[in-house]
């Protein structure tokens, strides 16, 4: 999960193309004869950054599964916005941010780059020479800046990570719970934003939960966690932590927030857990005062895993602007159902949930008339080298407009 900055646009979704500049061109070029071995690279990567500086090891994880493809892709998404200065900056800041819980240093950087360099060389071998190379050194010495500067500014007024304790669980089906966290300080973020978070029982192993409502008076966090297969952070917050266990999170991060500066109507579609951000993003339009037309499409497998349904219903009867949709698999997959209603080109549009749904969605949405400059989500990296502007199958592609029913 990245953080989604929106793009440039001209007015009608489409992006408008630029013109690539020279080191973009040679970096695009390097990345797109390294994709097929990607896998090496990344391995050979790792390889010469340890082999070279031994003492870097312990910051990463005892297993390096899940950080494997964890850098190609931070590189995918920086070279692929490389020309698109503010996207660039956002996506970099904080990720540089996000370090600082590592332990990261600035003086570590240069380590890094020169461990990239020597794999690039190793596997571009038809497209490396002396201006690729200088192409890269330019655009790695780009990227660590701003991440270093980041950093340092991040150091002023924030902790490098929170300690929280777990104060509820709350197991709602065999494999979801609702984890209420204490932060020991003040914890800023914004409804739709996210966390990263590590377990006492995995060290060194983050990962990603968005906050299930917006800020609270009582400054507590609540996340939906579900346990997956072969998920050893999220099955031992759903099986494992008890309250007075103790986490830590890194620093909130997410574009996925409301727009307060208009008054559109918002589209919401949140499958499996992916409804947690959703319901914070209701809170804030409601404690915004704002009577903008919510609908909320909340997928999931069957009706037992609606496990927040409760709670959105008793929303929607709160608050005469919300519509809450639930959709389970017998009545078709989450972006199907979106396109059976609308119309929706007037509206913001937030996605949350597993990545295939996002990626559908997505296409859905656009199809639907959705410019894409108003669709959040928070797949950034996963999402950006196969998007084209053109959608993909799944798009909505007959839709009566109008169809709302009444509730
Ligand atoms: N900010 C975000 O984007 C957040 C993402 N998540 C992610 O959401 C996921 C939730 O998982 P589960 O609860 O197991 O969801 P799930 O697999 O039960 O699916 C939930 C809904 O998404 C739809 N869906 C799933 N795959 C699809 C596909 N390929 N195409 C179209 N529709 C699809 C299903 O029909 C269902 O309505 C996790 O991967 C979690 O990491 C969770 C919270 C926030």
């Amino acid at each position: 999960m990245m953080d989604a900055p929106t793009t440039p646009k001209d007015g009608t979704g489409a992006r408008i193309p630029e013109e690539a500049s020279p080191d973009a061109v040679l970096v695009r070029r390097t990345l797109a004869e390294i994709a097929p071995v990607a896998d090496q690279v990344t391995s050979y990567f790792y390889a010469l950054l340890f082999v070279r500086n031994p003492e870097l090891r312990e910051m990463f994880p005892a297993a390096m599964d899940t950080q494997r493809d964890r850098l190609l892709k931070a590189l995918l998404t920086a070279a692929e916005h490389l020309d698109d200065a503010p996207v660039l900056t956002a996506y970099l800041e904080n990720l540089g941010k996000g370090h600082r819980k590592y332990g990261t240093k600035a003086a570590h950087y240069p380590a890094v780059g020169e461990a990239l360099i020597g794999a690039l060389v190793r596997y571009a071998t038809a497209s490396w020479d002396a201006e690729t190379e200088a192409a890269w050194v330019r655009t790695y010495t780009t990227i660590s800046q701003i991440m270093i500067d980041a950093a340092a500014e991040n150091e002023e007024h924030a902790p490098a990570w929170w300690q929280a304790e777990v104060v509820s669980h709350d197991l709602r089906t065999p494999d979801v719970a609702v984890v209420t966290l204490r932060p020991d300080q003040p914890y800023p973020f914004l409804a739709g934003q996210y966390t990263t978070l590590e377990t006492p029982w995995w060290p060194r192993i983050w990962r990603h939960y968005s906050f299930a409502s917006a800020p609270r008076p009582d400054g507590l966090l609540s996340l939906h966690v579900k346990a997956v297969p072969a998920g050893w952070v999220s099955n031992a917050l759903v099986h494992r932590a008890r309250p007075g266990d103790v986490l830590r999170l890194g620093p909130p991060a997410g574009s996925m927030t409301v727009d307060h500066s208009t008054d559109s109507g918002l589209l919401c579609l949140g499958g499996g857990t992916g409804i947690a951000p959703i319901r914070a993003l209701v809170e804030d339009v409601a404690e915004h005062g704002d009577r903008r037309p919510v609908d909320v499409f909340y997928g999931a497998r069957s009706g037992h895993d609606l496990y927040d349904i409760d709670t959105m219903l008793r929303l929607q009867k709160t608050f005469p602007w919300l519509s809450v949709h639930p959709v389970t698999e017998e009545q078709g997959r989450l972006p199907d159902a979106v396109c059976r209603y609308g119309p929706w080109e007037e509206r913001d549009a937030y996605l949350s949930g597993p990545l295939g749904m996002v990626r559908r969605g997505v296409d859905a949405l656009r199809g639907a008339g959705v410019p894409s400059d108003r669709i959040r989500h928070d797949f950034l990296a996963e999402l950006t080298p196969a998007s084209g502007d053109q959608p993909r199958s799944g798009a909505c592609m007959a839709r009566t407009p109008s169809m709302l029913p009444s509730r």
